[in-house]
């Protein structure tokens, strides 16, 4: 998997308002109710890892998730991490029909 350009990461940013890239990564936040409801989500998000083979680095503390996707491998960001971000943003923010 070969890392991708800058510019090329910026420009599938702008599908992912809530991710931005910096240090080699990208990174977002997500708050929510509370410790179950994140939880929650972290379990649901564990699973999609698994069937991509891809995890991300994460912290989580009582409510808030902060997540950042980088491919160690290539030692930064490839399609797989845009791939990941798009199964998590499903996960916490479904999109309405
Ligand atoms: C053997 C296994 O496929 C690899 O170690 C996978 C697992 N998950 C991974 N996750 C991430 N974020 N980067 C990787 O390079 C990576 N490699």
């Amino acid at each position: 998997m070969s890392k991708l350009s800058e510019q090329d990461i910026e420009k599938k940013l702008l599908r992912l308002p809530d991710w931005e890239y910096f240090d080699n990564a990208i990174h977002s936040e997500f708050e929510f109710e509370n410790f179950k409801d994140c939880f929650s989500a972290m379990s649901r998000i564990a699973f999609e890892c698994e069937a991509l083979d891809h995890h991300p680095n994460w912290t989580n503390v009582y409510n808030v998730l902060t997540i950042s996707l980088s491919t160690h491998s290539a030692n930064g960001v490839t399609k797989k991490d845009f791939e990941l971000a798009r199964a998590i943003e499903q996960i916490v923010e479904p999109e309405e029909d």
